[in-house]
């Protein structure tokens, strides 16, 4: 797969360079490219925006650069992906979709956001276009959200994840749960034990217990997520619960 983020920092994404997403530009998994969007402006001053049409706070950028940088980056195949807070919020279906995608171009705005005409062209040229928010709070720019929507798409790219075992059973993931509690070595900690099941070797045992766990986490802290489960996907003894 090929990413391109636009940005006018693009010293914002150099995090990408390392731990597991660095590592799979490096083996050639991530095809991984940061273009400053200034390369794009003509004028001596680099400008990327302007005030808005309407008047109100703070400047909006300008459609004429981005458009400059987009017909060059997205190419004949680019799904263009712009972090917005107006966007749909990010979710791991999201990820898998755009995972599933051979070449993602992400627009990182900045200031009041990128005019509105960008997105309006190239949904009239046919291009898939996504408005996506990482969450409901306020960030400064689109950098951010490009960081997460980097790691969480290309963490679920073949080869990426050492055991994709793991990509199961996280939270948010194909059970539709979050994880259940997770513990290492010492037995006993500032005077805190383990669960006695999960040193028990008996890996039925084990496994309910888990499941047990992350029913009821998932049920304390996100009752929308137990809403959205499809009921087929409770056993009798999870209804129990
Ligand atoms: C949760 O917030 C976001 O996902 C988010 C993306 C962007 C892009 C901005 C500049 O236009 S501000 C902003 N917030």
């Amino acid at each position: 797969m090929r990413i391109d983020v636009v940005t006018v920092f693009p010293d914002y994404l150099a995090a990408l360079d390392l731990s597991l997403i660095g590592k799979a530009r490096q083996a050639g998994l991530l095809d991984l490219r940061v273009h400053d969007l200034r390369e794009w402006t003509t004028d001596r001053h680099r400008t990327v925006d302007d005030t808005p049409f309407g008047g109100g706070a703070g400047m909006v950028m300008r459609p004429d650069v981005w458009g400059q940088a987009l017909d060059d980056v997205l190419g004949a195949d680019g799904r263009l992906v712009i972090p917005t807070p107006s966007g749909e919020v990010f979710t791991q279906r999201h990820a898998e979709a755009l995972a599933a995608e051979s070449h993602l171009v992400i627009a990182c705005g900045r200031y009041e956001g990128i005019d509105a005409r960008v997105a309006e062209h190239y949904r009239a040229a046919g291009r898939e276009v996504s408005e996506l928010s990482i969450g409901d709070y306020v960030l400064n720019g689109g950098e951010v959200a490009a960081l997460v929507l980097v790691e969480a798409v290309g963490r679920l790219l073949p080869g990426v994840v050492g055991n994709p075992d793991s990509l199961v059973e996280e939270s948010h993931g194909a059970a539709g749960l979050l994880e259940y509690p997770v513990y290492t070595k010492p037995p006993v900690w500032d005077g805190l034990e383990i669960p006695d099941v999960l040193a028990s070797g008996h890996h039925a045992r084990i496994d309910r217990w888990r499941r047990d766990r992350a029913l009821e986490r998932t049920a304390q802290r996100r009752p929308d997520m137990i809403a959205a489960l499809d009921a087929a996907a409770l056993d009798k003894h999870d209804r129990a619960l």
